[in-house]
């Protein structure tokens, strides 16, 4: 693989003095599927074995980097949050040097680091973000936003790396078929993987662990490929949208959630 090499803005992964090549994994998707709280797990679960950090994103505030902070699941200097001070997909997608900065800061204050996650804002079905800010993404949904949203596809549920049906041990108590959403979400996505996942539910914690395990392995050996899931479907804001704060880049979304 050659990282970022699609921009010119985005230099390579920094690559530590001892060869290690840091992954820069991306988690979106819509408002309270648990992105905060997988990234809690996953710090949790990987942090003893690989030197990680995390990047928040929220509109206004550093709320998601407060709360995995208080969730005491790395040191709090390798949390650190970006305020977008606009839409959620603007900051991945279409301008994103505020997170690469970041990203890049914590590299380097933490050399060598083997995984920064990087938080998108709660955002709609169709954010995703660029490859020049990561190398890989996971677009997460949770059954709790209906069955049918896996049929729906958009970018990231039809070509994220990876496809996370969240929430599972809710699945009986909001009438969803986890099996059915999960290959619904499989026909969607060309063979590409999905997940479902319960932080409760042990096996499918491990599930995802290896599968970061083994993107970052992918990644150091050059056979990882950064895939753009592709842009956002063309929108425009109506004035209901904008809530009076002025986004100032003329468009708004259908909320798929
Ligand atoms: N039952 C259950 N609840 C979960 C699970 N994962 C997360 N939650 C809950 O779902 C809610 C939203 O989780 P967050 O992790 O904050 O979701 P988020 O996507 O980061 O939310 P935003 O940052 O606001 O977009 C919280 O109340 C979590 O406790 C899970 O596996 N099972």
């Amino acid at each position: 693989m050659s990282p970022q090499s699609t921009a010119a803005t985005a230099p390579a992964a920094t690559a530590a003095p001892t060869g290690r090549r840091t992954l820069r994994l991306g988690v979106a998707g819509p408002v309270g599927t648990g992105k905060s709280s997988l990234i809690a797990t996953l710090c949790r679960e990987l942090s003893g074995e690989l030197s990680m950090a995390v990047v928040t994103n929220d509109i206004y505030t550093d709320e998601d980097a407060r709360f995995l902070r208080s969730a005491g699941v790395l040191p709090e200097e390798r949390i650190r949050a970006v305020e977008t001070g606009a839409c959620p997909h603007t900051a991945i997608r279409d301008d994103v040097t505020a997170n690469l900065d970041a990203v890049e800061d914590m590299e380097e204050d933490f050399a060598p680091l083997d995984l920064v996650l990087v938080e998108s804002g709660g955002d709609n079905l169709t954010a995703t973000f660029s490859p020049a800010l990561i190398d890989a993404q996971i677009f997460c949904l949770d059954v709790a936003g209906g069955g049918d949203v896996a049929r729906k596809g958009g970018p990231g549920i039809g070509r994220a790396d990876l496809l996370i049906v969240n929430k599972s041990d809710l699945a009986p108590y909001v009438g969803v078929d986890v099996d059915r959403m999960v290959a619904d979400a499989e026909r969607a996505r060309d063979g590409r993987p999905v997940l479902a996942l319960s932080r409760t539910d042990e096996p499918s914690v491990k599930a995802l662990c290896d599968w970061v395990r083994a993107v970052i392995g992918a990644h150091r050996s050059g056979e990882h490929t950064p895939q753009d899931p592709g842009p956002m479907a063309p929108h425009s804001h109506g004035p209901e949208d904008d809530g009076g704060h002025g986004h100032g880049h003329g468009h708004g979304h259908g909320h798929g959630h």
